[in-house]
């Protein structure tokens, strides 16, 4: 089986990417957040208090003659950003771009914070990582993925995230009209449930390429690119009024400014993503004239984050294991 899925951006910074889901028996609609760095597909909800709603679409099991409680199951899950939700745990239909997983765990919210409430265009998530890091308990569930791979012609997806355009999640192929020259594959480690990888080093604009290993993971659900502080001081070295403005969180760039281009190696083969200097610009910071840099340190959170800003210049293979162990593949495009 195989499944393809248009993704859009959800506003004017592409802060992130929403996806047409369906759930249960007759189908109920959703706009989902697609993210390779959770594991837990969880919806807004009939148990979702109407001061907690915004618009939002609700998931009622009730309503779905396919639904089955799993009793005893809760979640409860917290995000980089200090987001959170929790709630109890169904088993129903799931339907992503024409690929369905019966018996698919929906986590429905009893409660989410304010960053959910407020962000009206989405319904809940997708988790697209690795299902070790699911958190319903007692018993751990699988992702959407997992669910469905026994009956993916293999056992992949893809992602090909756009600058305020369209974009695709692909299941069980490889489109190959969607990138340009050759996919370059890296070994995965997904000891943290994350789609882990090493990068070879970066390189800003024309200048020399900065070998250095920079290990991080391929996040979807996270809008920045989240690296070092010496390439993300190298980086913004190189451009005249860039400052790290405290009071904007992170590094601002004047609005009119053109920016380099920033790449980072793949493989060792010399491959290198680059993203080209238009998309290093965020748009307004919210304070003075100036714009939000693309790249910012990934700082304390004990881990670099290739989020959407790096993952919308590439077509990027999630391999969970179609030659053994996982992979990732990078295409420019
Ligand atoms: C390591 C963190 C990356 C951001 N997250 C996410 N996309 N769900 C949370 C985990
Ligand atoms: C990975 C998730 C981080 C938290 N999010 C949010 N606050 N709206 C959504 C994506």
């Amino acid at each position: 089986a195989k499944g393809s899925v248009v993704t859009t951006p959800i506003n004017s910074e592409d802060e992130a990417y929403d996806a047409p889901v369906s759930i249960g028996t007759p189908a109920q609609p959703f706009n989902l957040d697609f993210d390779t760095g959770s594991s837990d597909l969880w919806v807004f909800s009939s148990l979702t208090p109407s001061n907690e709603r915004n618009g939002q679409n609700i998931y009622t099991a009730s309503r779905s003659s396919t639904a089955k409680q799993l009793s005893g199951e809760s979640w409860k899950i917290s995000y980089g950003d200090g987001s959170s939700s929790s709630g109890l745990v169904y088993s129903d239909v799931v339907t992503i771009g024409g690929l369905t997983a019966a018996g698919q765990a929906v986590e429905a919210a009893s409660r989410v914070s304010q960053s959910f409430t407020s962000e009206s265009a989405t319904d809940g998530l997708v988790g697209l990582a690795f299902s070790s890091i699911n958190t319903v308990s007692p018993d751990q569930q699988t992702t959407f993925f997992d669910t469905v791979k026994p009956s993916l012609a293999s056992p992949v997806f893809t992602a090909d995230l756009k600058h305020q355009a369209p974009g695709t999640y692909n299941f069980g192929f490889i489109d190959k009209s969607a990138f340009t020259g050759s996919i370059t594959y890296t070994p995965v480690d997904n000891s943290q449930g994350f789609w882990g990888f090493t990068s070879t080093g970066f390189q800003v604009g024309n200048n020399d390429f900065q070998q250095e290993s920079i290990t991080g993971i391929a996040d979807t659900g996270t809008t920045l690119l989240l690296l070092p502080d010496d390439v993300v001081n190298a980086y913004y070295s190189s451009v005249n009024n860039a400052q790290n403005d405290q009071s904007a969180g992170g590094f601002t760039v004047p609005c009119d400014t053109s920016l380099p281009d920033f790449s980072f190696g793949v493989g060792n083969n010399g491959a290198m993503i680059t993203i080209p200097g238009s998309l290093m610009n965020l748009g307004p910071s919210g304070s003075g004239n100036s714009c939000f840099g693309g790249l910012q340190s990934s700082g304390t959170i004990g881990t670099n984050i290739f989020g959407d800003v790096a993952l919308k210049a590439a077509f990027v293979v999630f391999d969970s294991g179609s030659q053994g162990q996982p992979q990732l593949g990078w295409a420019s495009k």
